[in-house]
């Protein structure tokens, strides 16, 4: 099955997926993926249920790394021309770089200003001041400071679910990293909450590369720049998200995008 790939642009490789083979234990789950993720962009990986979307997220930061049976079988993934699998790499400072926001909001059973500063506090900032200033504008970043800012010193638990999925983007963009990542960001949230966290994302484009996975073709539609579609662990084709919705080039992916495809 050919992958297809728009033409590389000079700014095409900022995460860059080469030949990319993945598997737990002997299971194998990721086959020759090829895949330039561009800066500042936002892409969205689709695909039917395990067809290896979220280990491929999840291995750009090596988050994957704590799952005792994962491992590369080989190939590369590199971030600005850094191979992050090449054993002079730092982990803990590869995943500061690079945000990461899950499927079921996860505040930690604390303040929403702890939440907020969680990994500054981590990375050793101990200046009240600068912290201040940290929570305020990463709860600015995720749209959340007018609904928070008078009740900052209580426990993020007591917001609503969509607040807490926003105060885990707080939590991420904190750090400044350049890479944001998210799984299914949207998937345990109502349709209102949903389009509070689509329209933020809209709000943060080119501020950060994203990378998305997404199960909604919609929500894809709406926000990525380029969709990549998968299948069975391997890429089929990633382009434009108008080509790859409205001009699919395999008739594998118009299965997939028209849902005749599960
Ligand atoms: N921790 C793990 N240990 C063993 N196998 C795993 C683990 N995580 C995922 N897998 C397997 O890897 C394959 C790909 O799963 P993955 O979650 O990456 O797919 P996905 O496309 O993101 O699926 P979904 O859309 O359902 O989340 C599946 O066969 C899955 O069972």
């Amino acid at each position: 099955m050919p992958a297809t790939s728009p033409s590389p642009t000079p700014d095409a490789s900022f995460i860059q997926v080469e030949k990319f083979n993945y598997a737990y234990g002997d299971h194998q789950v990721i086959f020759d993926v090829d895949l330039d993720l561009h800066r500042q962009d936002i892409t969205a990986l689709i695909g039917p249920s395990g067809c290896g979307k979220s280990t491929l997220l999840r291995a750009i930061n090596r988050i994957n790394d704590l799952v005792d049976i994962a491992r590369v079988v080989s190939g590369h993934i590199r971030i600005d021309g850094v191979d992050i699998y090449s054993p002079e790499v730092d982990v803990i400072s590869l995943r500061r770089n690079i945000g990461m926001v899950f499927q079921k909001y996860n505040p930690f059973p604390r303040s929403i200003f702890e939440n907020a500063v969680y990994g500054l506090r981590v990375a050793g900032v101990k200046d009240k001041q600068e912290l201040e200033e940290a929570a305020e504008r990463s709860l600015k970043l995720s749209a959340l400071w007018d609904e928070v800012k008078d009740r900052l010193h209580e426990p993020a638990t007591g917001l609503s679910g969509g607040q807490q999925q926003r105060l885990c983007i707080a939590r991420a963009v904190a750090l400044q990293p350049r890479i944001l990542l998210m799984d299914e960001p949207c998937a345990a949230l109502d349709p209102i909450a949903t389009a509070r966290i689509e329209d933020l994302i809209a709000q943060l484009r080119g501020q950060f590369t994203f990378v998305i996975v997404t199960h909604n073709m919609e929500q894809a539609k709406r926000i990525a720049d380029k969709t990549a579609f998968f299948y069975k662990g391997k890429l089929v084709e990633y382009d434009d998200t108008m080509e790859i919705f409205g001009n699919p080039k395999l008739k594998l992916t118009e299965q997939y995008v028209t849902g005749r495809l599960v």
